[in-house]
């Protein structure tokens, strides 16, 4: 199997950019384990500046996948003015930074445990639209558990750069995930997850959902944790989600209808840029003062929780975006016509497709086998 198949047949104008990123993704996922293991045939172990760097640039890299999580919300609220989903948008981060800075690690422990579920969740929603497989309640939820393999497992390995970022944001986190029993529970509920989750995959017939847990798995396990985070993050995570908002915003989804992948691109690059340079410029010149401080601690772990404050409405509007029927994205009308129609999209609570791809990927990876006896074990698969 290579890093570019697809157990899905996902090939349809709409599925490209999102098969391009998953395949590039797991390249440089593939690419940052390879470098990191260097070392175990005598090659030079990645150094603690290397991997700050690599680190920092790969948290740079992600940070505009959240830019037009405000079109996205003025969409789904059914079109509320743009000035209200800001505020709102802004509301929520604030009550997030109060959270975390006042009421202290419990805060941050949920806003950890919200990272991993949206993560996780990311990984679902894009093993549906690029398999067409819609897996059960138990292999789902194994998804998910194992699709934040890249954060569950860097906590759980701590390691010294890890740790003093975690200190800085709060010493009690930093001695919680410092503990054996809570190292051993993190690595064990993945390990569980993990097989689980590759163990239905290639039951069911889709490879590339297993392979991609089991890249996740040596990322996490072979990478220095603070580098494991931060490439899976930017690398991975970001760049997923941005092919995923192509399909879902609805001027790029019609442009890549129409076959004009590159247009549908660009379109999101003008839509994004100016959030994602606003937001850069903030981090960086956050990140300057940081490093000018007389106190450079204090400075990281504010910085810090702002930017996980700033997490919390992102990942309530991707969650949102995750559970709702694609009209609502795209506006009355524009669901195509193939699409499952509502109530059997939610037997099982299982999330409404919430882009063109989704659909059409379901659509070509049901229509795949010829013969009568394959289209019925295909469908069978589908279900289970
Ligand atoms: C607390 C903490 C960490 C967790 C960061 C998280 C949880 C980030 C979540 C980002 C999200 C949700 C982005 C959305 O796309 C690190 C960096 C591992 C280092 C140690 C301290
Ligand atoms: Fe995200």
């Amino acid at each position: 199997m290579s890093l570019t198949e697809q157990s899905g047949d996902s090939t349809t104008s709409t599925s490209a950019p999102l098969l391009t990123a998953a395949t590039w993704s797991r390249w440089l996922v593939v690419g940052t384990v390879v470098m990191s293991s260097g070392h175990l045939i005598g090659l030079p172990a990645i150094t603690a500046p290397v991997a700050l760097v690599v680190a920092g640039v790969a948290f740079l890299a992600g940070i505009p996948h959240g830019a037009i999580d405000h079109l996205m919300a003025k969409r789904l609220s059914g079109g509320a003015p743009l000035l209200a989903v800001a505020a709102v948008y802004a509301g929520a981060a604030a009550a997030a930074w109060a959270l975390l800075e006042w009421v202290g690690p419990i805060a941050l422990v949920a806003a950890v445990l919200f990272s991993a579920v949206h993560f996780g969740m990311g990984e679902l929603e894009v093993s549906r639209l690029l398999t067409g497989w819609l897996p059960r309640r138990i292999p789902a939820a194994a998804i998910v558990v194992a699709g934040s393999g890249a954060l569950v497992l860097p906590l759980a390995r701590s390691g010294d750069q890890l740790l003093r970022v975690a200190t800085a944001v709060s010493p009690e986190l930093a001695v919680l995930i410092s503990l054996a029993p809570v190292q051993i529970a993190l690595v064990s509920t993945w390990c569980v997850a993990a097989s689980v989750a590759v163990a239905a995959a290639l039951r069911s017939g889709h490879r590339t959902v297993a392979l991609d847990v089991v890249i996740i798995g040596a990322l996490g396990m072979a990478a220095p944790p603070l580098v494991a985070f931060a490439v899976w993050f930017g690398c991975w995570h970001a760049l997923r989600h941005t092919a995923r908002l192509l399909t879902v915003e609805p001027g790029c989804a019609a442009l890549l209808v129409d076959g004009r992948g590159r247009a549908a691109t660009w379109r999101l690059v003008r839509l994004s840029a100016v959030p994602s340079l606003a937001a850069l410029t903030a981090v960086l010149a956050l990140g300057w003062f940081t490093v000018a401080s007389p106190n450079p601690t204090t400075m990281v772990a504010e910085v810090l929780r702002l930017l996980l404050a700033l997490t919390v409405p992102h990942m309530v509007v991707v969650w949102w975006l995750d559970f709702v029927p694609s009209r609502q994205v795209h506006g009355p009308g524009a669901r195509p016509a193939a699409a499952p129609a509502p109530s059997e999209s939610r037997r099982r609570l299982r999330p409404l497709p919430s882009s063109y791809l989704s659909i059409a990927t379901k659509r070509r990876s049901f229509e795949r086998p010829r013969g009568a006896d394959a289209r019925r074990r295909h469908v069978e698969q589908h279900r289970r």
